[in-house]
C-alpha cells in the first residue's frame, strides 16, 4: 500500500519554503510576508446585519443529524460539531502540548525540521511554495507516532506529548469514520463504496501556530485554500478561521464555540459526491495579541486508491484517477485542480 509520505516524496519542497522565520524576533512584518489585500477583517462577534451569518452548529446526537449535516455539506462544505464525544480535557491537553512545542526557541524547533521530501516534522505549510509571499504560520505535521521527533525536542520528557498526540489521532480517526458514514447515508451511497478507505485510511495531524503579529492586516496565516483530502476536523480556541460564502461572495468568521470541532470537506469528498458536496474555501487570519494554535486532522485514503464519483452517480462530472495523480495535479494547479479533472459535457 502506498502511503501519503510516498506520494509526497516525488513532490518535494525547497528549504527556503520550509524554514519559518524566527517570528518572535520580528518587530514588524518583513516585506517577504506582506500580502496585498483589502478585506482582512476579523470580527469578534456575529454581525447581526448579515443574513447568512456563518456555518451551522450541529449537535451530532440530534435526531435529524443526518439531514443537518447533509445540508451543511451541500451549502457550505463546513459546519461546527458539538456533542461529538471527544472530551474537552483531551482537546485542551493536546492544544497545550502543541503550544509547548511552538514556544520553544527557533533553534530547538529547527532540530525537527521537515526534510525537503518529507511529510512529518516542523516547518511552513506545504502550500507556502505556491505563492510569491510567505505566510505568518509555522506547523508541525504528525502521522502516527511522533516519537522520533519528540525525542529530539525533549530527550527525557516526550512521553506525554507522544501519548496525547497518538490518542487524539485515534479519536479523530473514529470520529472522521463516523462522520463519513453519516455523509454516505445522506448521499444514499452504500458503505461498500468506501470500504478500502475505512480499512486502510490514514490520518495526519497538523498542529498550526500563528504567532502574534505586529501588523495583522498586512499579512495572512494561511492563504485561501481548500483542503485536499476527505474531511478535516479542526479545533480552534481563538478566532482566526474564515470560510468563503460563495452565495454572498464574502468571508464569514467561524467564531469558536466552546467544545466544538469544525468539520470541513476536502476536494476528495467533492469528487466522490460528484459535486453534490463542496469543499470549503477557507483561510486563517492572524492577530496582534494572541499566539493562536489550531489542530487539524486530515482523513486520508491510501495514496494508490482510486478517487472518482461514486457509482451511483450516473453522469460523473469528474474523471476517476489514482489519488497519487490527483496530488500531482494539486501541486501544479492548486485551486484549479477540480476544474482540471472535470468532465466537460456539452449536452
Ligand atoms: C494530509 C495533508 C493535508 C495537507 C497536505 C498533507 C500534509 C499537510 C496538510 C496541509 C496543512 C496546512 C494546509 C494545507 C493546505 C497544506 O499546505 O498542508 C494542508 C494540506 C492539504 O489539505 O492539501
Ligand atoms: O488554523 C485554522 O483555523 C485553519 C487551518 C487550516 O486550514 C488547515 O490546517 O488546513
Ligand atoms: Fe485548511
Amino acid at each position: 500500500m502506498a502511503t501519503l509520505s510516498d506520494a509526497y516524496k516525488v513532490i518535494p519542497m525547497t528549504l527556503k519554503h520550509i524554514i519559518p522565520p524566527d517570528f518572535e524576533s520580528l518587530k514588524r512584518v518583513p516585506d517577504s510576508h506582506v500580502w496585498p489585500q483589502t478585506d482582512v477583517d476579523l470580527p469578534l462577534q456575529d454581525d447581526d446585519e448579515k443574513p447568512e451569518r456563518s456555518i451551522p452548529v450541529i449537535d451530532l446526537m440530534a435526531p435529524n443529524a443526518v439531514e443537518l449535516i447533509g445540508h451543511a455539506c451541500e451549502d457550505w462544505g463546513a459546519f461546527q460539531l458539538t456533542n461529538h464525544g471527544i472530551s474537552t480535557n483531551l482537546i485542551d491537553e493536546v492544544e497545550s502540548q502543541a503550544r509547548r512545542l511552538f514556544v520553544l526557541p527557533t533553534i530547538e524547533k529547527l532540530k525537527v525540521l521537515r526534510s525537503t521530501d518529507g511529510m512529518t516534522g516542523y516547518g511552513a505549510s506545504r502550500m507556502a511554495q505556491s505563492f510569491p509571499k510567505l505566510l505568518w504560520h509555522e506547523g508541525f505535521t504528525i502521522m502516527g507516532s511522533p516519537l522520533h521527533h519528540a525525542q529530539q525536542l525533549w530527550p527525557h520528557d516526550h512521553q506525554v506529548f507522544c501519548d496525547l498526540m497518538e490518542n487524539y489521532q485515534k479519536k479523530m480517526k473514529e470520529l472522521a469514520h463516523q462522520l463519513l458514514l453519516v455523509m454516505l447515508k445522506w448521499l444514499q451511497v452504500s458503505e461498500e463504496d468506501l470500504k478500502w478507505t475505512f480499512s486502510m485510511a490514514q490520518g495526519s495531524l497538523q498542529l498550526n501556530s500563528y504567532p502574534a503579529c505586529p501588523n495583522p492586516k498586512s499579512t495572512i496565516g494561511l492563504a485561501p485554500h481548500t483542503d485536499t483530502m476527505l474531511v478535516t476536523i479542526l479545533h480552534q480556541s481563538d478566532p482566526g478561521l474564515q470560510i468563503f460564502n460563495g452565495k454572498s461572495r464574502s468571508w464569514v468568521t467561524v467564531l469558536p464555540v466552546a467544545g466544538a470541532l469544525v468539520v470541513n470537506l476536502g476536494n476528495l469528498l467533492q469528487i466522490f459526491s460528484n459535486g453534490k458536496f463542496q469543499s470549503a474555501m477557507h483561510r486563517a487570519l492572524v492577530n496582534q495579541y494572541r499566539h493562536r494554535i489550531s489542530m487539524a486532522y486530515f482523513y486520508v485514503p491510501p495514496a494508490d486508491s482510486m478517487v472518482g464519483p461514486f457509482a451511483r452517480f450516473e453522469r460523473p462530472v469528474y474523471r476517476t484517477l489514482v489519488l497519487k495523480e490527483y496530488l500531482q495535479i494539486r501541486h501544479e494547479h492548486r485551486e484549479d485542480s477540480l476544474s482540471v479533472i472535470r468532465i466537460d459535457d456539452e449536452d
